[in-house]
Parts: structure tokens; C-alpha cells; sequence
């Protein structure tokens, strides 16, 4: 259980308020996406709640307890994997799990399994200075979930991985959550937070702009209408036609049916914006910018 309320935080130095009163809460067995363009807080959240940024205001609780209450002993239940893992590249990957393993009391091991999950298990003896950036992706959170920690924080977890692997790793995500994990991952990659999340917080110069299941959210942003795409004989020639029409008493529309009777049915889809779409017209921003231009 991840529980924030009221987090506020300025980098010393910084005019601005970097964090402004975020409230959100992640229950076991949940995954919460926070998305946000580059510069809108993401990692500094993320380095709160793992503990490594100190001075905020507001309250954060780990597994129930206040992050402040907890001693070093916060990092046994906590996986941390970063977008841009570093590694003893000269060690090889077994090497490399040992040797972080080491840091955790706990007697978990799941390195070997998860290597082989991840589809390394052949590597595990190669040094890492061999390994492609998506298997240093997958190293990464191999090294971050081997002790078995309760609580995951995640950096774009899927970043450089081929649409293989970046399969796999949102079904472990999943598996992880179905088995009481908590899990906050930072992404960019709307397909991945649509794909995993259980809920999105999407955040914008440091404030929540909206938060809800992926699903919600597109349910409220729905347009009500239908696209239908027909192709249509004109002569020697073949034409694709394309109409919107609203949904409501689409049996009893006339123009429909006649757009329906005018040539072959291609595709009919109910047009419901992405969440990328509802980000922008949420925040007026779009996820790919940088924050303030
Ligand atoms: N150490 C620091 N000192 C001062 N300001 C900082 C520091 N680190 C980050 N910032 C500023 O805080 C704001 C939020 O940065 P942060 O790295 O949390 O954004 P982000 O959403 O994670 O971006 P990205 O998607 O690019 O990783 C930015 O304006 C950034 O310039």
C-alpha cells in the first residue's frame, strides 16, 4: 500500500513549487501509472516515496506505516528499477543479482525465475557489457524484484524492449499485481498504462490533473458517435467513404442506413479517444512535450 496525501515539495533554490498537494493511494494488488510529460514531477514523486528526497510537506505512507517512521528497513519491502539501469558491466548477470542481493536480508531468491521469465536465462553467465539495452531493461527488473519486495516502483518499465518482451513484462506486472504487489510505475507510453494500470494519475507542472481506471476515463470522454467506413463504385473506379453518426437511435437513423445501403460495409467503430487524446484535452498538454513550453 502506497498512501500519499497532501505532498508538496520546492527543490532548495527553485522558485517554483516542483510538487503541489498530490493525494492518491495504491492498494495492494493494484497498479497506479503516473503519466506526465517530461519535467512535470514524475521522478521527483518517485524519489519521495522511495525515500531518497527528503523536505517535503504533506504525509507518505509505505505499507501503512509513515515514511518518515520507517528506518533503512523501508528498502527490504521496496523494488526500485530506474529508466537507465547501471550495472558491473564487466560482472556477469549472476554476478551482478548476487552481489545487489547482498544488500537484503531477506532470504527470497527469485532472480533465477525471473530470469528465466524474462527470457535471460541463457545469459545469466555472459557479462553485462554484452547485453542489448532491452536486456539490461530486463536485468533491471530482475534486480529490483529478486529479494521479493511487497512494493515496486517502477521507471518506464517497458522503455527499449521489442514488442516480445515488453509482452512479457507487462504479464509479469500483472502477475505481480494479482499476487498482492503494489506497483507505481512513471511512463510516457500510453499503450502500457492503458495495457496494465489499474488506475492513471495524470500529472501536469506538478499537480494532478485527473486520476481514474483507464476505462473510466474514456468512458467520460466518450464523443457518442459511430465512424463507418464504406468503399462505394463510382464507375471504373472503387471510392472509400467515411462517415460519423451519432450513436443514439442509430437503428432508427435514416441517413445511416441509407450511408449503410450506398456500398460495402468496411469497418464500423464507436469512437472513443485514447487516453494519449484525453490527456491533451484534460491538461491542454500534450504528453510529449517538455513541461512549459
Ligand atoms: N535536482 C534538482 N534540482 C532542481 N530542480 C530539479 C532537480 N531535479 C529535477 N528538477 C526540476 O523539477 C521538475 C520536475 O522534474 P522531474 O525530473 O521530476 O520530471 P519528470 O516528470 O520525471 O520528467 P521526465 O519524464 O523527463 O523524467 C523539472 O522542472 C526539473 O527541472
Amino acid at each position: 500500500m502506497i498512501s500519499v496525501s497532501h505532498l508538496s515539495y520546492r527543490y532548495p533554490g527553485s522558485p517554483e513549487q516542483t510538487l503541489s498537494d498530490l493525494s492518491f493511494a495504491v492498494p495492494p494488488g493494484r497498479i497506479y501509472g503516473f503519466l506526465g510529460p517530461s519535467g512535470a514531477g514524475k521522478s521527483t514523486t518517485q524519489k519521495i516515496l522511495y525515500g531518497v528526497l527528503k523536505g517535503y510537506s504533506g504525509g507518505v505512507k509505505i505499507l501503512d506505516r509513515d515514511l518518515e517512521h520507517w528506518s533503512r528497513r523501508v528498502y527490504e519491502v521496496l523494488g526500485v528499477a530506474l529508466e537507465f539501469p547501471r550495472f558491473y558491466e564487466r560482472l556477469s548477470a549472476r554476478d551482478n543479482l548476487t552481489y545487489y542481493r547482498l544488500f537484503y536480508s531477506a532470504s527470497a531468491d527469485r532472480g533465477p525465475e525471473l530470469m528465466e521469465y524474462l527470457g535471460l536465462k541463457k545469459d545469466m553467465d555472459r557479462p553485462v557489457e554484452e547485453f542489448s539495452k532491452g536486456m539490461k531493461m530486463r536485468l533491471n527488473l530482475v534486480r529490483a524484484l529478486q529479494h521479493d519486495p511487497q512494493v515496486l516502483f517502477l521507471d518506464e518499465p517497458t522503455s527499449g524492449l521489442d514488442p516480445i518482451h515488453a509482452s512479457a513484462v507487462k504479464d509479469l506486472l500483472r502477475r505481480e499485481a494479482e499476487g498482492g504487489k503494489t506497483v507505481f510505475l512513471t511512463t510516457h507510453n500510453m499503450g502500457l498504462a492503458q495495457d496494465v494500470c489499474h488506475e492513471v494519475g495524470f500529472l501536469v507542472d506538478g499537480r494532478i490533473a485527473a486520476s481514474a481506471a483507464p476505462d473510466e476515463l474514456r468512458r467520460r470522454h466518450k464523443t457518442g458517435l459511430v465512424r463507418v467506413e464504406i468503399t462505394a463504385r463510382h464507375g471504373e473506379n472503387t471510392d472509400l467513404l467515411s462517415r460519423e453518426f451519432p450513436l443514439e437511435n442509430l437503428a432508427g437513423n435514416q441517413e445511416f442506413l441509407g450511408f449503410l445501403a450506398a456500398g460495402r460495409v468496411e469497418r464500423i467503430r464507436s469512437l472513443e479517444p485514447n487516453l494519449e487524446e484525453i490527456f491533451l484535452t484534460t491538461t491542454g498538454r500534450s504528453l510529449h512535450e517538455s513541461s512549459g513550453e
